[in-house]
C-alpha cells in the first residue's frame, strides 16, 4: 500500500549573517545551510496494518507524511501510495488519503460540524448515498449526531477528534493518516478514539500510519512500529519485540492517604518520592500491573495509582545504548 525507497528531503535554509545591515547582505550574498529532515529512508507498509510511525520532535515524521501526502517533494528517492507517486498526482492521491492532525482541524471553525462535512462532501464528490451510508456509521461509532449541529470552536477536544476522523473517513480513503490524534484528549475518549479506528481498520480493511508520543495509542493499536529519528529509520519491526528488548520497564505511580514510613512495593524499585507521592520501577516480565495494585491496594490507603509507560524518546534512548543488540531485533 505504500512503498518508500531511499528516500530524502532537504530544507535550505538562509544563514542569518550577524550584525548592522544583515538583512541587506543576506539579499546580495546568501548563505545557506541545509538541513537533512528525512535521510534516505526506505519502508513498506501492507494494505490493512496500523503502522505506529514515531520518534523524538524534528524526526523528520511530518515531513514524511507530507511526502506521502503529496504535499512536499522529495529531494531523491521513490515513494507510492497505493500505486500513486502522490507529488506527481496529487488529486488521484488526495481521493484515497485521509489525514487527521491532532494539532489542527480541517473543519471550519465557526459552522456546525454537520456543515463541515456537507462542504466536504462536495470538494470530495461523494455521492449522496455514500455520505448517507458514512453518516450512519459515525452515529453509530463515534456518536456523532451527539454534537454534529454544534459549531468546531465549541466543541471538546475529544469531539473535535471524533468529528476530523469523520471528515477524513467520509471520501472511503484507503490509507489514513493520524499525526498525533489522542494527543490532550481525556482518557475515556481517547479510548473511544482508539476503539473507533481499530474498528474502521478492521470493518473496511482501511490502512493506517499512527503518529503519536502516546505509547498506550501503539500498545493498544499496532502490531508494528517503525522508529525514526534524525531522519533515519531505527527500528521497523513489532512492537513486543521492542517492548521486550527495550521498554521492559514501566513506572508505577501511588498517592498514598497519608506518609507511610517503609513504604515499599515487592518487585519494584523506588526511584523517586515526593511526600506521599511514590514512584516505583518494575519489569513488565516480572510483575503485572494489576497484580502490583492488588498487593499494595489491600496493605495502604490509596488515593491514586498509575501506570506509565516508558516514553518514546526514553524508548530511542535504550536503542542507541543497545546498538549492540540492535540487529536482534531489526
Ligand atoms: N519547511 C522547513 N524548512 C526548514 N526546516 C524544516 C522545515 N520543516 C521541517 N524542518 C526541519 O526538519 C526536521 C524534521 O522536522 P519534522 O517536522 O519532520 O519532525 P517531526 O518528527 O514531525 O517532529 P514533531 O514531532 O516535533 O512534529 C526538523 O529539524 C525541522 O526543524
Amino acid at each position: 500500500m505504500i512503498s518508500v525507497r531511499h528516500l530524502t528531503k532537504e530544507f535550505k535554509r538562509v544563514k542569518r549573517k550577524e550584525g548592522f545591515l544583515s538583512g541587506v547582505r543576506n539579499l546580495f550574498s546568501a548563505e545557506y545551510t541545509i538541513k537533512r529532515a528525512v535521510d534516505d529512508i526506505s519502508f513498506e507498509v501492507r494494505e490493512g496494518e496500523i503502522v505506529g510511525y514515531i520518534g523524538p520532535n524534528g524526526a523528520g515524521k511530518s515531513t514524511s507524511i507530507k511526502m506521502l501526502s503529496g504535499i512536499l517533494v522529495p529531494t531523491s528517492g521513490h515513494l507510492e501510495v497505493n500505486g500513486i507517486v502522490p507529488y506527481k498526482d496529487r488529486k488521484a492521491n488526495a481521493r484515497q488519503i485521509g489525514a487527521v492532525f491532532g494539532q489542527k482541524t480541517q473543519l471550519w471553525w465557526d459552522v456546525p460540524v454537520i456543515e463541515s462535512l456537507r462542504l466536504l462532501k462536495d470538494i470530495y464528490k461523494v455521492s449522496d448515498r455514500q455520505y448517507k451510508r458514512n453518516l450512519e456509521i459515525f452515529n453509530d461509532l463515534l456518536e456523532l449526531d451527539t454534537f454534529c449541529q454544534t459549531p468546531v470552536r465549541q466543541l471538546s477536544l475529544g469531539q473535535r477528534m471524533r468529528a476530523d476522523l469523520a471528515a477524513a473517513l467520509q471520501h472511503d480513503p484507503k490509507i489514513l493518516f493520524l499525526d498525533e490524534p489522542t494527543i490532550g484528549v481525556d482518557i475515556v475518549a481517547k479510548e473511544k478514539l482508539r476503539t473507533f479506528i481499530r474498528e474502521i481498520n478492521r470493518e473496511f480493511k482501511v490502512t493506517v500510519l499512527l503518529t503519536t508520543h502516546d505509547m498506550w495509542d501503539i500498545e493498544k493499536l499496532c502490531s508494528r512500529m517503525l522508529i525514526i529519528d534524525h531522519g533515519q529509520v531505527i527500528y521497523d519491526g513489532s512492537v513486543e519485540q521492542i517492548r521486550d528488548t527495550y521498554g521492559g520497564s514501566r513506572t508505577l505511580v501511588v498517592e498514598l492517604e497519608e506518609e507511610v514510613a517503609d513504604f515499599s512495593v515487592p518487585r519494584a524499585e523506588l526511584v523517586k518520592s515526593e511526600g506521599r507521592k511514590k514512584w516505583f520501577r518494575f519489569n513488565r516480565l516480572e510483575a503485572s500491573p494489576s497484580d502490583l495494585i492488588t498487593q499494595i491496594g489491600g496493605r495502604y490507603p490509596i488515593v491514586d495509582l498509575t501506570v506509565e509507560e516508558p516514553e518514546i524518546e526514553q524508548l530511542v534512548r535504550s536503542i542507541y545504548q543497545g546498538q549492540g543488540r540492535r540487529t536482534e531485533v531489526m
